[in-house]
C-alpha cells in the first residue's frame, strides 16, 4: 500500500470524525439553543410574557440571585403567615411585573406559571386526567423516588393504575387501619410523657416536626406493608428520607442540559439509593407471594397483590411487579410527608392560638366523651376539619401542582404549546387577597364553617389536594390520620411556641419549617 493511500485514508477518517463532531454539535445546539428560542417565540406570540431567559440556563441564575437576597426567616415576635416571599421569592417578584400567568425557564425547559384560578379553570376544563402529562424533566430527575408510580404515570397506564389503587384507599378499606394509627400515636405520646417526667420542669421542649415525621413514617409503613416486616420498613423509610435529601436538599440545576453530569455524585448516589429501596420492597413482595395468607393480610400491599394476582386478572386491570414496587414507594413517600407536615403546621398554629386549642379540646370531649377515641365519631369533629383546611390554606403541604401539555391547549384564544410544563402556585393562590379577602393571611378556621371552599370566591382557588381526575388519592387516609393524631395529642398535652423557634417555611418538594418546630409541651 502506498504512502499516499495511507495518508488519504487518514485524512478521510479525520474528516469524517470532524463532520460527526460538527453534526453532534449542531444537534446539541438545536436542542438546547435553537429549539428553546423557537418555543420562547411561540409563547410570546401567544401573549405569555415573563422574565427574559438566557439559554442554556434559562432563568435559573436570576432565581438563585433572588433567592439569595430574600429574607431568611422571622423570629417569634414577628411571625407572618404571608409566606409568599419566603417560599418562592422569585415568583413573588415576577408576579409583580408579569401578573399571575407568565412563562419562565428552568434551563431549556419552558414553564407556564399559573396563580390565576380563572385561567386554571379554563385551561383544565377541556382536558381529561389521562390526557395530562407530568413534566418529563421532573419525571427523569425523580425516577429513583417515584419510578412509574401513580404520581408520574400518564395516559392509559395512569387509568389502569388509578383503577387498581382507588379502591385500596376507599374509606371502607381504610377503617381497619385506624387502630394502627392509634397505636403509633400513643407510643409517641407516651414517649413525650416519659421525657417530660424525667426533667425538672412541668413542661419540656420537643422537636415536633422530627417526632411527627417519624411517627407518620411508621404509620404509613405499617399501612403499606403490615407489621411483619418491621426491619425492612425502617430501612425503606430511612433510605427514602436519604433519597429525598439527596434530590432536594441542594441546587441541582434541573432543566439545564447535562445537569446530571454537573452533579454526578448526587445522581449516582440517588440511583444507588433508588435501587436499594427497590430491592427491599421486592423482597417484601416476594416473601408475601410465597407465604401462606400473604394475600389476606390487611394492608395496602396485601390489597394490591390480591387485585393484581387474582381479581384483576379477570378484568385485565393489574399491575406488574415493577409497577407494584413503584406504587409502594409512591405510597410510602407521598403518604407520610404531606400528612406529617399538615399536622406539624397545625401544632404551630394551635400553639400560636391557644383559644383554638381550647375550642378543639372542648369539641373532642363533647364528641368522644371521656372514654377512648371512637373512630366512627371522627367525622363529627367539625372544627378539627375546619382547622385542617385552614392550615392547608396557609401552609399547603403540597405547595404546587404540576402538569405538562401533551397537546396544544386553547385558553381564551391563546395557545399553550404542546410540551409546555405547567407550574400551579398553590401558595400564591391561597394567599391572594382577591380570592380570600383582606384577612387572607390570618388564621381563621371559621371561614370553613359554612363553606367547604372557605369563602374563596373561585372554586379553583383552593386546591390543596390538586384538581380534576388527578386529584390526590390519599386524602381520606390523610384526613383520618390527621384527626386521630390531633385528637390524641390535644387530649393529653397543651402546646406553646418555644423561644428557639425561627419561622422560615421552605420547600423540599413539600412545604416544611426549615429549622424544625420546637414547641413547649405540657401535660394537661
Ligand atoms: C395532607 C396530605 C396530602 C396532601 C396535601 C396531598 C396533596 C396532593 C396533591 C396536591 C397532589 C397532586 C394532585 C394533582 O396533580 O392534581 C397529590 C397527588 C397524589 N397523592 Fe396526595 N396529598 C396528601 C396525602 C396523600 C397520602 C396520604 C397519599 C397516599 C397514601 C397520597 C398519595 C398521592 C398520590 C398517589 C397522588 C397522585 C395521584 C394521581 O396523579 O393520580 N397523598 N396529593
Amino acid at each position: 500500500m502506498s504512502m499516499e493511500f495511507l495518508q488519504l485514508c487518514q485524512t478521510l477518517v479525520f474528516g469524517l470524525l470532524v463532520a460527526l463532531l460538527l453534526f453532534c454539535l449542531c444537534i446539541v445546539l438545536f436542542y438546547f439553543w435553537v429549539s428553546p428560542i423557537f418555543a420562547l417565540y411561540k409563547l410570546r406570540r401567544n401573549g405569555f410574557g415573563g422574565p427574559t431567559p438566557s439559554f442554556p440556563l434559562g432563568n435559573i441564575r436570576e432565581m438563585m440571585k433572588i433567592n439569595r437576597s430574600s429574607s431568611s426567616g422571622s423570629s417569634l415576635d414577628h411571625i407572618s403567615h404571608d409566606i409568599r416571599s419566603t417560599v418562592f421569592p422569585y415568583f413573588n417578584q415576577w408576579r409583580k411585573s408579569h401578573g399571575s400567568v407568565f412563562a419562565y425557564w428552568l434551563g431549556t425547559e419552558p414553564f407556564l406559571y399559573i396563580a390565576d384560578a380563572g385561567f386554571l379553570q379554563k385551561m383544565t376544563s377541556g382536558v381529561l386526567g389521562k390526557d395530562w402529562g407530568k413534566p418529563n424533566v421532573f419525571k427523569y430527575d425523580r425516577q429513583p423516588l417515584f419510578g412509574n408510580g401513580l404520581v408520574m404515570v400518564e395516559g392509559h397506564d395512569w387509568v389502569r393504575h388509578r383503577h387498581v389503587i382507588i379502591p385500596a384507599l376507599s374509606p371502607a378499606n381504610l377503617k381497619p387501619m385506624a387502630s394502627l394509627m392509634v397505636e403509633s400515636t400513643t407510643t409517641m405520646l407516651e414517649k413525650w410523657s416519659t421525657f417530660i417526667a424525667s426533667g425538672n420542669s412541668s413542661s419540656s421542649e420537643i422537636e415536633i416536626e422530627k417526632e411527627i415525621t417519624a411517627m407518620s413514617g411508621e404509620i404509613i409503613a405499617k399501612i403499606s406493608f403490615g407489621t411483619s416486616h418491621e426491619n425492612h420498613n425502617i430501612k425503606v423509610f430511612e433510605k427514602l428520607r436519604a433519597l429525598q435529601f439527596n434530590l432536594f436538599g441542594s441546587n441541582r440545576y434541573v432543566g439545564i442540559p447535562f445537569s446530571k453530569l454537573i452533579s454526578i455524585k448526587q445522581t449516582l448516589k440517588a440511583r444507588k439509593l433508588g435501587k436499594e429501596i427497590d430491592s427491599l420492597i421486592l423482597s417484601i413482595i416476594d416473601e408475601r407471594r410465597r407465604s401462606d395468607g400473604g394475600y389476606s393480610q390487611w394492608d395496602l400491599l396485601g390489597f394490591l397483590l390480591k387485585k393484581t394476582d387474582m381479581d384483576g386478572q379477570q378484568v385485565g386491570k393489574t399491575l406488574t411487579t415493577r409497577e407494584l414496587v413503584d406504587e409502594c414507594k409512591t405510597f410510602f413517600f407521598g403518604g407520610h410527608e404531606t400528612t406529617a407536615l399538615a399536622i406539624t403546621w397545625t401544632l404551630l398554629l394551635l400553639a400560636l392560638h391557644p383559644n383554638w386549642q381550647d375550642q378543639l379540646r372542648e369539641e373532642i370531649k363533647c364528641v368522644m366523651g371521656d372514654g377512648e377515641l371512637d373512630l366512627i365519631k371522627l367525622s363529627a369533629l367539625k372544627k378539627l376539619g375546619w382547622v385542617m383546611s385552614e392550615v392547608l390554606r396557609l401552609y399547603p403541604s403540597a405547595p404546587n401542582v404540576q402538569r405538562q401539555a401533551r397537546e396544544d391547549i386553547q385558553v381564551d384564544g391563546m395557545i399553550i404549546p404542546k410540551g409546555t410544563n405547567i407550574w400551579i402556585d398553590v401558595v400564591a393562590m391561597n394567599h391572594d387577597p382577591v380570592l380570600w379577602g383582606e384577612d387572607v393571611h390570618q388564621f381563621k378556621p371559621e371561614r370553613f364553617k359554612e363553606d367547604i371552599n372557605g369563602g374563596c370566591n373561585h372554586k379553583m382557588g383552593f386546591v390543596p389536594f390538586g384538581f380534576g381526575g388527578r386529584m390526590c388519592v390519599g386524602r381520606n387516609l390523610s384526613v383520618m390520620e390527621y384527626k386521630v393524631v390531633l385528637t390524641l395529642a390535644l387530649s393529653r398535652f397543651s402546646f406553646s411556641v418555644s423561644p428557639n423557634y425561627c419561622h422560615s417555611p421552605t420547600t423540599m418538594l413539600s412545604l416544611r419549617p426549615s429549622n424544625g418546630l420546637p414547641l413547649i409541651v405540657k401535660p394537661l
